[in-house]
């Protein structure tokens, strides 16, 4: 298994670019842990694919290097890479039997029958199909389909990273959920590194260790599941990350007072900010208390979504959502107060005293 470094990645897929909005992928700068789990979560068009393509070598960048192991294989095939790839749609050989597919790729690679076999016994009890091993893998289901791409993917031990393309989309509701923990479970056990792209949020919350959040061509977050919810990096990590997602309001600074409409809310310390900047207070839902004390709110509806519910209502001229537990009584002339602890600033959509990039992984 290996480390990844992106040094100083960009891509564009048309000639000459000139501006940010010609690249499909700006900037990437990051080493990522050998044996780490990544998921790359965005919304569609956001450069998640082509960050993938680049790392397995099907696309070579515009700009930059990467580096498995501090070794430069930018110039090198996906086959020299040494790679597994899981696509969308199960890869599999419909006239070879379930077995013979799983033992392909350490065929391949020359590996001793008996190893080959206890390899594909192993992956087979992984996978649920060992009472399926003889047969073809024509009349198969798409979901048996694709625990065989997944299982060829997962069966050498030898590959520096195992990529993943959105590879539960084909399956069904409840067997995703049992794959998703299988994965987690063997990427615990087998410690490979590994690349998982998703825009299900759920799906990349659930699965991985770290979380590479994308926007516009940008890695805008690299973070934990808890990093990206207590302390989003950019308004859209707060907006694509939590259900519902964070609150973004204009905002003006008084030295530690922010000064939303006619209120005053005090911060924890005094954000350094430059004229011109466009200034902003990041608030999530679940950091509000509703009641009887602080700033005046007019509800506009009540969503009860079981233990909690969540208010929607009009703070100073703007829509906000607040989270609160089913038993919260809402008093005739409700009131909001924000936890100083979940506020956060932003200066052109970047978290006040935070670079704008997205860090270290
Ligand atoms: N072969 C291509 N030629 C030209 N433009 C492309 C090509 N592939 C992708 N793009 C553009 O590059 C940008 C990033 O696309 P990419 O497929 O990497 O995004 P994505 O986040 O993976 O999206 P999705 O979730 O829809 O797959 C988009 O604007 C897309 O239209």
């Amino acid at each position: 298994m290996a480390r990844i470094t992106l040094d100083h990645i960009r891509h564009a897929y048309g000639p000459n670019p000139q501006a940010d909005t010609d690249y499909a992928l700006r900037e990437v700068h990051h080493e990522w842990k050998d044996g780490g789990a990544y998921a790359l979560l965005g919304p569609s068009g956001c450069g998640k694919t082509t960050l993938l393509n680049i790392i397995s070598g099907l696309l070579q960048p515009s700009h930059g290097r990467i580096l498995f192991d501090g070794k430069d294989v930018t110039d090198l095939s996906t086959q020299a890479r040494n790679i597994a790839q899981v696509f969308q749609f199960p890869v599999v050989y419909d006239t070879m039997s379930v077995y013979d597919n799983l033992a392909f790729p350490l065929r391949n690679r020359g590996v001793a029958e008996a190893d080959v076999d206890r390899r594909v016994k192993e992956m087979l009890e992984i996978i649920d199909l060992s009472d399926r091993a003889k047969r073809k893998a024509q009349g198969l289901t798409a979901d048996q389909k694709q625990k065989i791409s997944l299982g060829r993917g997962l069966v050498r031990n030898d590959v520096n990273a195992i990529l993943f393309d959105e590879p539960l989309t084909v399956i069904d509701p409840h067997m995703k959920w049992v794959l998703r923990s299988q994965l987690k479970r063997l990427h615990k056990q087998l410690g490979f590194t590994m690349v998982y792209v998703t825009h299900d949020q759920t799906e990349a919350l659930t699965f991985a260790d770290k979380v590479v959040v994308m926007y516009e061509g940008q890695i805008v977050q690299i973070g934990t599941p808890a990093e990206l919810f207590e302390k989003p990096r950019h308004t859209f990590v707060g907006y694509f990350i939590g259900s519902p997602g964070m609150n973004v309001m204009p905002v003006s600074l008084d030295g530690a007072r922010a000064v939303v409409g006619s209120q005053d809310i005090a911060l924890a310390e005094a954000p350094k900010s430059v004229a011109g900047d466009r200034l902003q207070l990041g608030i999530r839902p679940e950091f509000i208390r509703i009641g009887r004390e602080g700033m005046p709110v007019r509800i506009d509806r009540v969503e009860d979504i079981g233990r909690r519910k969540i208010v929607r209502a009009d703070f100073e001229g703007r829509p906000i959502a607040i989270v609160a537990s089913e038993d919260v009584e809402i008093p005739a002339e409700p009131k909001i107060a924000f936890d100083p602890a979940g506020v956060h600033i932003y200066v052109n959509s970047w978290l006040a005293g935070s670079p704008a990039t997205a860090g270290e992984a």
